[in-house]
């Protein structure tokens, strides 16, 4: 490693500061050049553009063991969990999440289920004056997803277990009291499914043919069951990203009042266009601002070196708006992915790029754009009124949505 790298200034604090805007900012000033930086104590460099999504999904150069920094795998992702496995042992866990999740007529069993869920909710909605879209959402598809997956709802029809997944998500990029809730809620729900996974082990096949119980009885790359905790952690990693979804259905609420066209072309465009509309939220918005591995070796990218031992990190945001690669790419237009295209593996990456069975791309894909697919047309259906509220998006937050949540007031269908 070079005296510079050693001695360049930690970039930790404006990163976090600064959220979403750090590294395209960054990236704007070196002209697209790979920017040298440090995090965390860790010499860094920041990649962007197409080729840079094969180069850095590529297992002989970035491997993630060691690359997740402890604080983000106590609240996001959990200790042991696929994120951070590499080689044979990320290729047998990834398997359960690909059988699981990658089953069209599974993924419709949950898009079912969350629909059914939404009509339920929303005709309670119409009884109050106000409903705040992002938490409400929660609730709807952690019911869906933990009666998908066979984990009971827990406390409060499912209430409780909604706040929890959704706070992990929202506080593994802050150091405040977002973060210390992101914590206590993967403890409390880390121990309660530890104690489901021994039960259905316990219970033989009287799960069997769920979710639960595919990851209670998987056996790793040594031919050895998951120890609880670890299993605990997988069950996780499925039903907290799919309540995650409610941001993008807050999103989706976002556009269709900024953009009322779009609520009408979602009321009469049938599932082509819901599909459409669901790629460009996940284009448009800000989610996961940028991905991050370890150099396995020296490498070199575009010329420069990139000694082992080295963050890598890709930038997500930066992608999506980069208008060599998009076409205006600060206009929301769902006509862009018009029959399906370009949903290149690495064009469209708010969940990653490359393979999703051999690298670490989303296995959960699929369920997102289903269940956004089923549910934001029903939305743009819903009889509502917007309040006076918030509805900025602030950028220095991660992960960020509009502050309010979006405020909704229902109305009674109107009869006949
Ligand atoms: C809210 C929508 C979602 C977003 C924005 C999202 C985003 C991502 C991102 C950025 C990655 C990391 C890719 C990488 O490290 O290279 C990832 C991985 C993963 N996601 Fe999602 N995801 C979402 C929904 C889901 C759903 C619905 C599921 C499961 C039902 C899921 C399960 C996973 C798992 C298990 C991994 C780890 C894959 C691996 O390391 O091999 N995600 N996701």
């Amino acid at each position: 490693m070079e005296l510079r790298e050693i001695l360049r200034p930690d970039a930790t604090l404006p990163a976090l500061l600064e959220g979403y805007a750090w590294l395209p900012d960054l990236m704007r000033r070196s002209g697209g050049a790979p920017v040298r930086t440090r995090l965390m104590g860790r010499p860094a460099v920041a990649l962007h553009g197409l080729d840079a999504v094969p180069f850095f999904y590529d297992e002989q150069h970035v491997a993630r063991r060691s690359a997740l920094p402890g604080p983000v795998l106590d609240t996001l992702f959990g200790r042991g969990a696929v994120h951070t496995l590499d080689g044979p042992a990320h290729r047998a866990r990834k398997a359960l999440f690909v059988s699981l999740l990658k089953d069209a007529t599974s993924v419709d069993a949950l898009a079912g289920e969350a629909v059914k869920e939404w009509d339920a909710a929303t005709a309670e909605w119409a009884h109050r004056p106000r409903i705040e879209l992002f938490t409400e959402a929660s609730v709807v598809i952690t019911r869906a997803v933990c009666d998908w997956a066979g984990v009971p709802r827990g406390e409060d029809d499912g209430r409780a277990t909604a706040r929890d997944l959704v706070a992990m998500v929202d506080g593994f990029a802050t150091a405040g009291p977002r973060h210390w809730r992101a914590r206590k809620a993967r403890t409390r729900q880390e121990e309660r499914l530890s104690g489901l996974i021994e039960e259905v082990r316990r219970s033989g096949t009287e799960h069997s043919g769920s979710a639960l119980h595919a990851v209670a009885l998987h056996r790793d790359d040594a031919d050895e069951l998951l120890d609880p905790h670890t299993a605990a952690v997988e069950v996780l990693n499925i039903i907290r990203p799919t309540a995650a979804v409610a941001w993008f259905m807050t999103f989706a609420a976002h556009a269709m009042h900024r953009w009322p066209r779009q609520r009408e072309l979602l009321r009469d465009g049938g599932p082509e266009y819901a599909e459409a509309f669901a790629h460009e939220v996940r284009r448009f918005y800000p989610f996961a601002p940028f991905l991050g591995g370890v150099a396995v070796r020296d490498l070199e990218w575009r010329g420069e070196r990139i000694a082992e031992g080295t963050l890598v990190l890709l930038d997500v945001f930066g992608h999506h708006h980069d208008p060599a690669l998009w076409p205006d790419p600060y206009v929301f237009e769902p006509a862009r992915f018009a029959d399906g295209g370009p949903v290149g593996a690495d064009l469209l990456i708010p969940q990653g790029g490359g393979d999703t069975a051999t690298g670490h791309r989303c296995p959960g894909e699929d369920v997102t754009v289903a269940l956004l697919k089923a549910l934001v047309p029903q939305l743009a259906r819903l009889e509502h009124g917007v309040p006076p509220q918030d509805l900025s998006i602030p950028l220095r937050r991660i992960p960020t949505r509009p502050v309010d949540g979006f405020l909704l007031a229902p109305r009674p269908p109107a009869a006949g």
